[in-house]
């Protein structure tokens, strides 16, 4: 192997520097949800991009939540949470819940709503999922949670925000 494929052998091996990481993260596209719960350990809510599609059979999805957020206790002691995807008008609500702000004033800036696990449920949200939390798996500073979704719905209309490149975006369609 000549000099110059193994310098790039070693530079593949080298750990990937953080502010690299976030870089390329910052390049995919991604919805904007608010996961919200409520019950015997208390009601509290955060933003979340980190949030996907598992399996539909049972129907299932994933939100990724770092152990050091204040919510984290709540959250999974409760084992209930609903995903709350945020339309355009909502983007607000966002950096709210994204934020140091107090809990009481990040609920205070919606309606809310119940369905069946007791999780606040936010009215005119794209599309809203009352989950139990059915599996959790750490990851590095993150917690998984695996949430089998009990309740939903889709607002059709609904013009869909996206968070890209550190910033909020409305979608169209391009063809
Ligand atoms: N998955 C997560 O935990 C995310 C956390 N955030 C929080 O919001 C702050 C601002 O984010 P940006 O404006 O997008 O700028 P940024 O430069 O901090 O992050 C860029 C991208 O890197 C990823 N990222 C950031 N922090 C992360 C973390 N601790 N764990 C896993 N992925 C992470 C996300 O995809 C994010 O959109 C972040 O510093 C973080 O505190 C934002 C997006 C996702
Ligand atoms: C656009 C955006 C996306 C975020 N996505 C996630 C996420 O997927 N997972 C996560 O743990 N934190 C995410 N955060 C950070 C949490 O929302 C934030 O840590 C929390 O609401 C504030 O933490 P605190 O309650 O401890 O003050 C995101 C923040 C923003 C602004």
């Amino acid at each position: 192997m000549q000099a110059s494929e193994l310098l790039a052998v070693a530079q593949t091996l080298l750990p990937i520097p953080q502010q690299d990481y976030r870089n390329a993260m910052a390049g995919l596209a991604a919805a904007v949800n608010v996961i919200t719960t409520d019950g015997p350990h208390g009601r509290c809510g955060f933003t979340a991009t980190a949030v996907c599609s598992v399996t539909d059979t049972p129907p299932t999805l994933l939100v990724c939540l770092n152990r050091s957020a204040s919510v984290h206790a709540a959250l999974t002691a409760n084992a209930t949470l609903c995903v709350n995807t945020l339309t355009c008008e909502q983007r607000d609500l966002s950096n709210l819940f994204g934020g140091k702000t107090p809990m009481v004033e990040r609920f205070a800036a919606a309606q809310w709503e119940t369905w069946v696990t007791g999780s606040p449920v936010l009215e005119g949200a794209a599309a809203s999922f009352d989950c139990r939390i059915s599996q959790t798996v750490s990851v590095g500073t993150h917690d998984i949670l695996f949430c089998e979704v009990l309740a939903l719905s889709r607002q059709q209309d609904a013009a869909a925000l996206v968070y890209f490149d550190r910033g909020y975006h409305g979608l169209s369609a391009v063809g």
